[in-house]
C-alpha cells in the first residue's frame, strides 16, 4: 500500500514539475515577445495594479474589491488583445515561420550592396525613400496595396522608382529576396508615442511596417537626406554608410553567426545600436 502511495506521489510530483516547466517556458516566451515593445510598460503597470489589489483583497478578505479585481482583469485581458493586435499578429506569424529562405550568401551580399549604395545615392540627392526588406514573415498583404514590379533588384531601378513626381515614387517599396516585389505600397503608420514628434508620416510608416512584420526598413528623409533604419518598431536615425552596412549584414546575411542568434538576440543588438546612434546621431 505504502509502495503504491509512493508511486502516486512520484507521478504527481513529476506532473507538477512538468506543468511548472511548461508554464515557465510560456511566460518566458511571452515576456521575450513583449520586451522592448510599447506593450511592455503598459502590461507591467496593469500587472502591478492587479497584483496590489489582489494582495490587499486577499490579505484583508475584502470580497467586493476581490470581485472588482477579477472582473477588471477579464476586461483588461480583452482590451490587451484589441490594443496589442499588431504585436499578437506578429507573434503568431513568427511562431509559424520557417527558416530563413535565402541561403545564397553571395546573392544576399549583392542585395545588401545594392541597398546600401541606393540609400546613399538617394540620400545625397535628398530624394525621399521607404524600402522594406522582407524576411521570414510574408508581406503580400502590403505588396497588394501597391503596384507589382516583380523585377530583379538593381540600384538604377530602385533609385528611379523614388524619383520625385513620377507615378511610383509615393509610398514604400518591398524587396523580397533579390527582387523588387512592389512599389507605391501603403505601410501601416506606427502609433508609438515614443517616436519623435518632428518625424513625419514616412518615418512613422517605416516604423509601423516593422511592428507588423519582421522586415527591416530603410528610410531616406527628403527633408534632410538622413538615413534611418527600423526593425521591430525601433528606429536608428542618422545611420552612416558603415552602420547601415553593419545592420543589413546582421539582419539579412544568413551567416553562421546569424544562424546562432535568435530574434531576441537580434533585437538586443539593434537596441544597443539604437542607443549608440542616439548618442551621436544627426537630426533627421
Ligand atoms: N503610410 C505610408 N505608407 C507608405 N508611404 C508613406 C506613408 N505615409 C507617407 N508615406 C510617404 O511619405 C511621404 C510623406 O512624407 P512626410 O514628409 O510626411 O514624412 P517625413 O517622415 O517627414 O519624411 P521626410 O523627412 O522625407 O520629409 C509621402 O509622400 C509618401 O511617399
Amino acid at each position: 500500500m505504502d509502495f503504491l502511495f509512493d508511486i502516486n506521489l512520484w507521478i504527481i510530483s513529476i506532473k507538477m514539475g512538468f506543468e511548472i516547466a511548461l508554464l515557465s517556458v510560456v511566460i518566458y516566451t511571452v515576456l521575450l515577445f513583449i520586451k522592448g515593445t510599447r506593450a511592455a510598460p503598459i502590461l507591467a503597470g496593469a500587472a502591478f495594479i492587479f497584483l496590489i489589489s489582489w494582495l490587499i483583497s486577499s490579505v484583508l478578505d475584502l470580497a467586493v474589491l476581490g470581485w472588482i479585481t477579477a472582473q477588471i482583469s477579464t476586461l483588461v485581458a480583452f482590451l490587451a488583445i484589441v490594443i496589442f493586435q499588431p504585436e499578437i499578429r506578429r507573434a503568431f506569424a513568427e511562431l509559424g515561420k520557417g527558416r530563413l529562405r535565402n541561403n545564397n550568401q553571395a546573392k544576399t551580399k549583392e542585395v545588401i550592396q545594392i541597398l546600401n549604395e541606393s540609400a546613399h545615392y538617394l540620400a545625397e540627392r535628398k530624394i525621399g525613400a521607404l524600402i522594406a526588406i522582407e524576411r521570414n514573415i510574408g508581406m503580400r498583404f502590403l505588396a497588394e496595396s501597391g503596384v507589382q514590379i516583380n523585377s530583379e533588384l538593381s540600384r538604377e531601378l530602385l533609385c528611379t522608382i523614388f524619383y520625385p513626381n513620377t507615378p511610383l515614387h509615393d509610398g514604400g517599396v518591398i524587396i523580397s529576396g533579390d527582387k523588387i516585389n512592389a512599389s507605391a505600397c501603403f505601410f501601416p503608420l506606427s502609433q508609438d508615442d515614443g517616436i519623435i514628434k518632428s518625424l513625419g508620416s514616412r518615418h512613422r510608416a517605416g516604423v509601423g511596417v516593422t511592428e507588423e512584420t519582421d522586415c527591416i526598413c530603410i528610410i531616406v528623409s527628403e527633408e534632410t537626406g538622413g538615413i534611418s533604419i527600423s526593425y521591430r518598431g525601433r528606429l536608428a536615425r542618422g545611420v552612416d554608410e558603415q552602420r547601415l552596412l553593419r545592420h543589413l549584414n546582421n539582419f539579412l546575411l544568413n551567416s553562421k553567426e546569424n544562424k546562432n542568434f535568435s530574434v531576441s538576440d537580434n533585437v538586443e543588438r539593434f537596441k544597443k545600436a539604437v542607443s549608440q546612434s542616439e548618442d551621436n546621431q544627426d537630426e533627421v
